[in-house]
């Protein structure tokens, strides 16, 4: 293929209620959509960047500047293009790699539409239904936590994650544990909010029986996840600090993880996500496709993720209406706590127009 250009679209998307983290509040979720056109085909990608470096150093106007200026006039000089060419190309360009995965994946839904596959089949799906967790952010209060978790596992969600922080940790997992019994999976996530000091205080979390308990340490500290890991039962699952196959290859090396979360955007592209689930399951570390607040564009792609066979954990590719009230393609609805995985061609989803640009903020075409 070669590449005519891009439409960079940036769409804002109300949440249906603030979703609280240890580094902020979502209330509003912006998100840089990429429409890549070829002679074949179009693509769609979607960059899951936040607003704000707060999550990890990248951010949507900064993704939008470097495919602006760099990453798009690289691809665009590539004559016979295919995904497979887009990191080597895109290599010599440090980091970025929510802005490359989302060139990446909107290549490889051109690619694949124009040969009629789906994501699902090329990436090596097992199964056309995922389990679906649900992550339930940090409340006002433990009543509002508990009305919350009842009303997601009603829902039928088959597994609870939430998110945690110092002073919001022990007692919403008891509470949680005491209202709904120890039969729920339950699991938290700290996003990165601890210290290696805190390692007796998140002991205190292992008698409740957790899958797991995610990036409790900052996301360059792996040794100190190897040393927590030694002083906890709980397992401890990697996110922030897991940014491509050899990042995981090695945090598994020290014994800084047995569980792996992951998420396309953030190691580079689906690509590099397969590898990191080929690099698991020939380590037997179960995997599970973790969420990052993502339209029906991303969310769709991360379900033909979450089918590979590695991913035996319920990841939080979650219903449309988890977060948003009008999705930008047709809704992704739970059924019996999972949701189906897209048949069609590429990512298998459009979005719907007028939704769309309900939602834009700004377009802009970059020609090549
Ligand atoms: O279900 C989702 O899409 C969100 C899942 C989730 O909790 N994402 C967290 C995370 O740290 O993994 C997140 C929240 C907000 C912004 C970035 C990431």
């Amino acid at each position: 293929m070669k590449l005519t250009g891009v439409e960079l679209r940036t769409v804002e998307m109300p949440l249906v209620a603030p979703f609280r983290t240890s580094f902020g509040t979502q209330q509003v979720r912006e998100i840089l959509l990429l429409r890549v056109v070829t002679p074949e085909a179009e693509g769609w990608g979607e960059c899951v960047a936040m607003s704000d470096p707060l999550y990890s150093s990248e951010y949507a106007s900064a993704c939008a500047d470097v495919l602006r200026r760099f990453l798009i006039p690289a691809l665009g000089r590539i004559r016979d293009l295919d995904a497979t060419r887009v990191a080597p190309t895109l290599a010599p360009f440090k980091g970025h790699r929510m802005a490359k995965a989302a060139l990446e994946i909107a290549v490889l839904d051109a690619e694949l539409r124009a040969r009629g596959m789906p994501l699902s089949r090329e990436l090596g799906a097992v199964r056309d239904r995922v389990d679906c967790g649900v992550s339930v952010g940090i409340m006002e209060s433990i009543p509002q936590l508990l009305d919350a978790v009842a009303g997601y596992l009603d829902a039928g969600y088959l597994r609870i994650k939430l998110k945690i922080e110092p002073g919001w940790d022990l007692e919403p997992v008891r509470a949680v544990r005491e209202r709904f019994g120890d039969g729920v999976a339950l699991q938290v996530d700290a996003n990165t909010a601890y210290h290696r000091t805190d390692a007796r205080h998140l002991a205190r979390l292992d008698p409740f029986d957790l899958l797991l308990i995610e990036q409790p340490l900052d996301e360059e500290d792996v040794l100190g996840h190897a040393q927590l890991a030694r002083q906890l039962t709980t397992p401890i699952c990697l996110d922030e600090s897991i940014v491509s196959a050899r990042a995981a290859a090695d945090a598994i090396a020290l014994g800084a993880c047995s569980i792996v979360n992951i998420k396309p955007g953030r190691v580079g592209g689906f690509l590099e996500a397969r590898r990191i689930h080929d690099v698991c399951v020939a380590h037997d570390v179960p995997v599970w496709c973790g969420g990052m607040l993502e339209s029906g564009i991303g969310r769709a792609a991360n379900l033909a993720l979450a089918a590979l066979p590695g991913f035996t954990l319920p990841g939080d590719t979650s219903a449309s209406d988890r977060y948003y009230a009008r999705d930008v393609t047709e809704p992704f609805r739970l059924d019996r706590g999972q949701l189906a995985v897209p048949t069609g061609p590429g990512i298998g989803v459009e979005p719907i127009a007028e939704a769309l640009d309900a939602v834009t903020t700004s377009t802009e075409w970059i020609a090549v």
